[in-house]
């Protein structure tokens, strides 16, 4: 691996809340082009570490460095400017609910770029094309789907053709039809645009689907890193039994758990 092949650097990465320390020592490169998912149960982390890699949070100790520029060293200006290089979908989709899709989609574009009206207009009904709401430009966020606002989130994500693409729980919620779609889309994207991607999940089946490498988090923690085989290898007890709680998921039987909650059973 040579430093120019990698787009996120994370190096003895210590964070807090308070006097609680969350975060403990996080080594961690991403790869030009790959897709890193980060995983782990509940409270290990993954939110307060895709925080650091946004600058939405500053280390205690250690450093982040995204596409070679670390984030504690940049000015304002130049935090502006890397972020026109980083997309981001947020959980919940975080649309702004009193504007239309089109207009949701176009508000990077107004922030980072001196582009008319006309052109914007143009770029996000191809924005919207590539993530398939083709013709939902008009609607209002409250008229879309759970997966539609999943692929309207991802499509202002990607808006400004950015380097990097960050995805907070991508399949949140979502039935596993759906989720499964977003994970095509998000596959697809990194495929036709080349951008280099961390998608932090809590859901195994889309990790092990998306993954060129997953990173496992417990307790602030990287138990475990590398390629799906290696992960499904570990030796790491933790990692085992995060990769179990799946198999029991997976065996449950659907149709009983469905006659138990209406009562039939
Ligand atoms: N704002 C906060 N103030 C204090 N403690 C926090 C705060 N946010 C998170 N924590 C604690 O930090 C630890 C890591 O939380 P974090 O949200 O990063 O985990 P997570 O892996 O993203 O969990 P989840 O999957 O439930 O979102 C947890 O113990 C959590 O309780």
């Amino acid at each position: 691996m040579n430093g120019a092949e990698v787009s996120i650097e994370v190096r003895g990465l210590v964070s807090y809340y308070g006097t609680r320390k969350v975060l403990k020592g996080i080594d961690l490169s991403v790869l030009d082009g790959e897709i890193m998912v980060i995983m782990g149960g509940s409270g290990s982390g993954k939110s307060t570490l895709l925080n650091h890699l946004l600058g939405l949070l500053s280390p205690a100790e250690g450093s982040v460095r995204l596409l070679g520029r670390d984030l504690a060293r940049l000015t304002p200006m130049e935090m502006l400017d890397l972020r026109r290089h980083i997309g981001v979908a947020f959980q919940s989709g975080a649309l702004f609910s009193s504007l239309s899709v089109a207009e949701n989609i176009m508000l990077p574009l107004r922030e980072h770029s001196d582009l008319d009206r006309k052109t914007m207009e143009i770029i996000a009904r191809l924005k919207l094309e590539v993530v398939s709401l083709a013709g939902f430009g008009d609607l209002m966020p409250a008229e879309l789907s759970g997966g539609m606002i999943k692929r309207a989130a991802l499509a202002r994500a990607i808006v400004m053709d950015p380097k990097l693409l960050f995805c907070d729980e991508p399949s949140a919620g979502l039935d596993p039809v759906v989720s499964s779609s977003i994970d095509e889309l998000i596959l697809r994207l990194r495929d036709a645009m080349g951008m280099t991607t961390v998608v932090v999940t809590h859901d195994l089946d889309s990790a092990f689907k998306i993954a060129d490498r997953i990173c496992v988090l417990d307790d602030g923690e990287i138990i475990a890193l590398g390629s799906k085989d290696e992960i499904r290898a570990s030796s790491n007890e933790r990692v085992q039994n995060l990769l179990n709680r799946r198999s029991e998921e997976v065996t449950l039987d659907t149709d009983a758990y469905l006659r138990r909650l209406l009562g039939e059973s």
